[in-house]
């Protein structure tokens, strides 16, 4: 194998830093790809052509995008799989038996190799029951979310990332709510036999969207124990505000000083849900230089950037890591 396995490299080098990709999604729909669906990123995926034709036009964005990113300085990428859960692809798109499903996760996953190469780290992206429903981003997930079946909803994209040995590393992204946190940590390694992380959603405030607090989160992993899964390689935050994200993270740290961390906030550009645009921050107040230095210091192993960071971003964060690395 070319690559050393992820947590090997990560523990024999203590101050090794990896630059992960930026905002696929949204990268995506910069270039042209209409994303606006309920499996959002996937759409790209689901036509035929973009199999059967090698000069598709999709082809070559989705191509394009991780070339850029790789230029920019990414050695850990992620695949285009957020909204890609059996539930979401069998509800809304003609993929309905569990067979076309699978043909189409190691379709992606092959592609998604072939674009970086054999020597970059893979990431089976997963986003969070919240990302089917629309609630990532407030972590409501109605009146009874304990009687939620997690694991009936991830299991079909689970089974296939663990069994893909072009995948690294499972990232559980945008985790909003306490439920489902507990959820997933509940998993041993027959569930989860591949290493992961857990991408936390954040609020500003510094809780999580369902308003549980840091110190709650560090609770439910020292809880677990000697039970917790092995497998369990990183925590962080994604797609959380870009100024408030060093202190959410140190907050983090604080709270899990062994933890190996990881950090991915949005552009800094800001939401505007009403108009459902985005809009310049006028009130920037770091900028990639101060806020990876930041990460670093509060113990993050992996960083990188989320939804409408571009490769640019990537770069400079890439140039951030060597300076403080
Ligand atoms: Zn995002």
């Amino acid at each position: 194998m070319v690559r050393l396995p992820l947590k090997q490299l990560l523990e024999d080098n203590p101050k090794k830093v990896l630059v992960l990709d930026g905002g696929q999604g949204t990268e995506l729909e910069n270039r042209g790809i209409k994303v606006a669906n309920p499996v959002w990123s996937t759409i790209p995926f689901i036509s035929d052509s973009f199999w059967s034709d090698e000069s598709s036009a999709n082809r070559k964005i989705v191509k394009g995008m991780f070339n850029d990113f790789l230029n920019a300085g990414a050695e850990i990428l992620m695949t285009t799989t957020y909204q890609t859960s059996y539930k979401s692809v069998s509800e809304n798109t003609p993929i309905k038996t569990l067979s076309e499903y699978n043909n189409l996760l190691t379709r992606i996953v092959d592609f998604s190799r072939d674009c970086i190469g054999e020597n970059k780290y893979l990431i089976g992206c997963i986003g969070p029951w919240g990302a089917h429903i629309c609630r990532e981003f407030t972590g409501d997930y109605g009146p009874d979310p304990e009687s939620i079946d997690f694991y009936e909803y991830f299991k079909p994209q689970l089974d296939n990332f663990n069994k893909n040995d072009k995948l690294d590393l499972i990232g559980f992204e945008t985790i909003p709510n306490v439920h489902e946190l507990r959820a997933i940590l509940s998993w041993d390694e027959s569930i989860l036999s591949k290493p992961f992380y857990i991408g936390l959603s954040v609020h500003e405030h510094g809780v999580l969207r369902d308003g549980t607090t840091m110190e709650e989160v560090a609770k439910v992993i020292k809880g677990l124990g000697d039970k917790i899964n092995p497998n369990f390689s990183l925590l962080g935050i994604n797609c959380v505000s870009f100024n408030q994200s060093p202190d959410i993270l140190e907050s983090l740290h604080q709270a899990l000083p062994d933890m190996a961390l990881l950090a991915y906030p949005n552009s800094g550009e800001v939401y505007d849900t009403e108009k459902k645009i985005w809009l310049p921050n006028s009130d920037k107040l770091n900028s990639w230089d101060t806020v990876v230095k930041q990460y670093i210091d509060s113990g993050a192993r992996i960083i990188g950037g989320c939804c409408r960071t571009s490769p640019n971003d990537i770069q400079e964060i890439s140039t951030a890591v060597k300076k403080y690395t």
